[in-house]
């Protein structure tokens, strides 16, 4: 059976008994609906994306405001008096969403460079002052609220019943979940995971981090407030309370308890915790005999035993127990090789032209010099071998020619450009592909979506296409593109399994397939033999051979030099952050600095 057949099932169902349900259920599950979509935005933004917001009740807030607004204040009347009536709550609808962008947009920008506790604290911050000022604005009531909303119409038919009202809501939220699960699923979606392991790896592979961060930003923002547009009308009243930053808290729970990184554990979560919240707040006063909010108590330590017991909440759980019931095996994409042609292609330099140069690079550390004065080029169709014992400057330097770091002094020169400030994205786009020393893979991805990452850059499909599945002939293209590299890597038999459970030499080599992916000028490779047994090694060193047969230019730094020696063409030796030694393996084996540098390790 087909995942597609069960999500039609629960549609069919949901439809076929909605005519049917009590009054009372409906609300409730319009409620679930309302707030379902609040936690679809927090799974894009803290499961997928890895950013924490505490702040999402205020967005709910400025999409209830501004259609309430809209539809009551007789300045916006006066403005609007072109308009039938009926149009008003569109109009508050844009306005809402306009006003949500906007503000989402400068308070991200303000907020997301901030790292580890200071991004949630800025939530926190901005969460508590919105409830304020909508509590403080007189022409918006003030904390007595705004009432007397219209309800929806739609083409004259008034949604004034709430069983209408919730299957607008439901629709509108299982559309969300359709476009999200399509933009997931495609080259965008690629860059939005991977952002949650950090922005160096993300750059390297051409993902411009920052506007990716305040696009998810946005979009769950926005989320956030048609699901506050839709709550005012079926309201029919708002006031701050709704809004403020106890709610924004209880949305985030939803997320974790529901899973944070599945788009159905926002219904899953929103679903238990309206549930479980409507039940605990007719109990637990009468168990204590005393009212008050206690369910928040009991939430708080529902999400500690969520967090010990199932760190990835319950929907994993749930869908794990329903695939093995049902026999649901998991979805692997067809992937044929054919297609890549339709990417964007890079024409390789000549062999023996400078693709990469460092030019008198210095790095100081306060008052320490990582690297002095180095000098050293890369050409196409060698392999250059960076050598030196540990501290010696060999990582700092792989930080300055890869765009992570600018020297202090010097320039670095890649395909003939000056890259002095420019980001990693900058040196992918000119043709740089890396791996790193410690590996970053998405562990819990397959191998093969690890490796289409790589391709990233080479495709160009927008995050509306890939909502609308408008991108499948480039995802397409991609993803043969990945399998050909994966192939090529000798990964053919692990292409389906996540990254993060083959052995770190394996990784190694995905990390390799993945750079490839970019159809590189020029590869760095970071250690590539650390961890690698000896065949494995053996198969590292042939295909090497092979990419600098093709016209590669290939810099490793290694501290295997049995590897080194034999696949180099010609190798340079740091110490100390100064280049010591430069040649062939055979000149750099009888440099007696190089030796004395090495206390007599073995070279050969
Ligand atoms: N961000 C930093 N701030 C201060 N000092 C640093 C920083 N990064 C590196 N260093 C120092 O610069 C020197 C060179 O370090 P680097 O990591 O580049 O050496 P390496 O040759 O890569 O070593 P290894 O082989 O052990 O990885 C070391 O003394 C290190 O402590």
């Amino acid at each position: 059976m087909k995942k597609q057949y069960l999500v039609l099932g629960f549609i069919a169902v949901l439809a076929a008994v909605w005519p049917f349900l009590p009054p009372f259920t409906v609300t409730l599950l319009s409620y679930i609906g309302l707030y379902a979509m609040v936690a679809l935005g927090l799974v894009m933004l803290t499961g997928v994306g890895g950013m924490t917001s505490f702040g999402q009740a205020a967005f709910v807030g400025l999409g209830a405001y501004a259609t309430a607004w809209v539809c009551t204040s007789p300045a916006a009347a006066q403005w609007l008096s072109f308009l039938p009536a009926g149009l008003y709550p569109w109009v508050g609808l844009v306005l809402g969403l306009l006003v949500t962008a906007l503000v989402a947009w400068g308070l991200g920008a303000a907020t997301l460079r901030l790292s580890g506790h200071y991004l949630p604290l800025g939530t926190i911050a901005w969460g508590l002052s919105l409830y304020y000022i909508f509590g403080n604005l007189d022409w918006l009531g003030g904390f007595t609220g705004m009432s007397n909303i219209p309800p929806l119409t739609v083409f004259g038919l008034s949604l004034a019943s709430p069983r209408l009202l919730g299957v607008v809501i439901w629709a509108v939220l299982l559309l969300a979940i359709w476009a999200l699960s399509n933009l997931l699923d495609s080259r965008e979606g690629r860059a939005i995971r991977a952002l949650k392991s950090g922005r160096l790896m993300a750059e390297s592979m051409g993902v411009d981090t920052a506007r990716q961060r305040i696009k998810v930003f946005v979009l769950a923002a926005l989320l956030a407030a048609v699901s506050g547009w839709l709550y005012a009308h079926m309201q029919r009243f708002v006031n701050p309370t709704p809004f403020n930053l106890n709610i924004g808290i209880e949305y985030l729970f939803m997320a974790v308890v529901g899973g944070s990184g599945y788009l159905w554990g926002a219904v899953l979560g929103a679903t238990l915790i309206t549930l479980l919240k409507e039940q605990l707040q007719d109990w637990l006063p009468r168990l204590l005999g005393a009212s008050g909010n206690f369910e928040i108590v009991v939430f708080g330590l529902l999400m500690l035993l969520v967090l010990q017991r199932a760190s990835n909440g319950l929907w994993p759980i749930l869908a794990g127990w329903v695939n093995r019931v049902l026999k649901i095996a998991p979805a692997q994409p067809t992937v044929s090789a054919q297609g890549a042609a339709t990417l964007d292609q890079r024409q390789l330099p000549p062999a023996g032209q400078e693709v990469l140069k460092a030019e008198n690079v210095t790095k100081r550390f306060a008052g320490l010099i990582a690297n002095n004065a180095v000098h050293m080029d890369v050409r196409a169709g060698e392999v250059h071998a960076l050598i030196g014992p540990n501290g010696a400057g060999k990582s700092t330097f792989f930080n300055m020619i890869s765009g992570v770091d600018d020297p202090t002094e010097g320039q670095v020169v890649l395909m003939g450009q000056p890259m002095q400030g420019k980001p990693s994205r900058a040196f992918a786009a000119l043709g740089l592909g890396r791996t790193f020393q410690h590996v970053r893979l998405l562990g819990d991805r397959s191998v093969l979506d690890n490796v289409a990452l790589g391709a990233h850059r080479r495709g160009h499909t927008g995050w509306l296409a890939s909502m609308l599945r408008a991108d499948r002939a480039e995802e397409a293209a991609v993803l043969g593109e990945a399998m050909r590299q994966i192939d090529r890597c000798g990964l053919a038999a692990v292409a389906h399994t996540p990254a993060g459970s083959l052995p770190l030499g394996q990784q190694r080599i995905v990390e390799i397939a993945r750079a490839l992916a970019g159809q590189p000028a020029v590869l760095l490779l970071d250690e590539p033999a650390a961890g690698l047994r000896h065949l494995e090694k053996q198969g590292l060193a042939r295909l090497l051979t092979q990419l600098r047969a093709e016209g590669l230019a290939i810099l490793v730094v290694e501290h295997d030099m049995e590897f080194v020696m034999n696949l180099a063409d010609r190798i340079t030796v740091l110490e100390f952050g100064t280049v010591i030694a430069h040649g062939t393996p055979a000149q750099v084996q009888a440099d007696p600095r190089v030796i004395a540098a090495y206390l007599g390790g073995d070279l050969t």
